[in-house]
């Protein structure tokens, strides 16, 4: 029942258009209810004169609908299906209850150490299921991510994800926080990298959701020089196990990083998130 939307053909005609939820570089997003079914989604509009400023954008959105249509996690935004018109193309997404992440993180500037971890945990098992199909997320940052209903998050906009390997060059667009050492190295032309770039994006999130800004925000002259040596300072209030498990993704040689397995089994990562746990070490009871 998860896949109400069985008809292959959309058209604008079969949706209810509700009030906009927010706006991206190329579009606005829309709640929306689809008429013969009352089924509420998100609907993404894109519009195709910005698209094609021959920024490659185009392709990126394609891409984007072929990925994202066939993964189906709990934690990964789900796109049930796409149509266009003359002018526009329409994504209809999975409505996330709790909006943008980014804003509860600006609001409550950081995550408690209990709440970060069950996110992380999402996260890590949201990776494992991307690149087990091989697919490559390159764009992990707060600004992706929404939150579910009952809290849980989805990573949203596969906007800059690929099928690994990939030597596509990733032009640089918004924030460099979230980069790799491996993606600003100049030097050789093909950018072939894995999935080991989600592993140190996974790193910078945890690092932001702890302590409210990313590990190496500064000029971006001086971010591309921090992020290069791998060159952070982790506030001594943040927990030992915590810090343990930044300094394990945040590592410059991409084989080096923890693998998502060893993610989930990390101690911080039990601490907070297996059931069962001592209630007496809990802050908040588990749901
Ligand atoms: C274009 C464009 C805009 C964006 C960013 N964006 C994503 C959403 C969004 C999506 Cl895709 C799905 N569900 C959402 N739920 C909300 C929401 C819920 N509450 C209570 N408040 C908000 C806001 N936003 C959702 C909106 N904008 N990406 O590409």
């Amino acid at each position: 029942l998860d896949q109400p939307l069985v008809p292959k053909q959309f058209h604008l005609g079969m949706f209810e258009i509700g009030r906009p939820l927010g706006k991206g570089k190329f579009g606005r997003v829309y709640l929306a209810r689809e008429r013969s079914t009352g089924f509420i989604c998100a609907l993404k509009v894109l519009y195709k004169s910005e698209l094609q400023q021959g920024t490659g954008v185009e392709k990126q959105v394609r891409r984007e609908i072929e990925i994202q249509s066939n993964l189906r996690h709990p934690n990964i935004l789900k796109l049930y299906g796409h149509f266009h018109d003359s002018k526009r193309i329409f994504l209809i997404l999975e409505f996330a209850g709790k909006g943008e992440l980014y804003k509860h993180l600006r609001r409550e500037n950081r995550f408690p150490e209990w709440k970060a971890a069950q996110y992380i945990a999402q996260m890590a098992a949201a990776l494992r299921y991307l690149h087990r199909k091989h697919v490559i997320h390159r764009d992990i940052k707060p600004e992706n991510i929404l939150v579910g209903i009952h809290g849980e998050i989805k990573i949203s906009d596969f906007g800059w994800s690929v099928h690994a390997p990939n030597n596509r060059r990733k032009t640089l667009c918004g924030t460099l926080d979230y980069l790799p050492p491996e993606m600003i190295k100049s030097g050789s032309k093909d950018n072939w990298y894995t999935e080991k770039v989600d592993l140190w994006s996974l790193g910078v999130l945890m690092y932001e959701f702890l302590v409210g800004e990313a590990p190496f925000e500064d000029t971006p002259i001086m971010t591309h020089k921090r992020i290069a040596r791998a060159d952070m300072t982790i506030p001594e209030w943040v927990s030992k196990e915590a810090k343990d498990l930044i300094k394990k993704l945040l590592v410059l040689d991409p084989e080096k990083r923890i693998p998502l397995e060893e993610v989930q089994q990390h101690p911080w990562i039990i601490k907070h998130c297996v059931k069962g746990e001592r209630a007496s070490n809990r802050e908040k009871p588990l749901k």
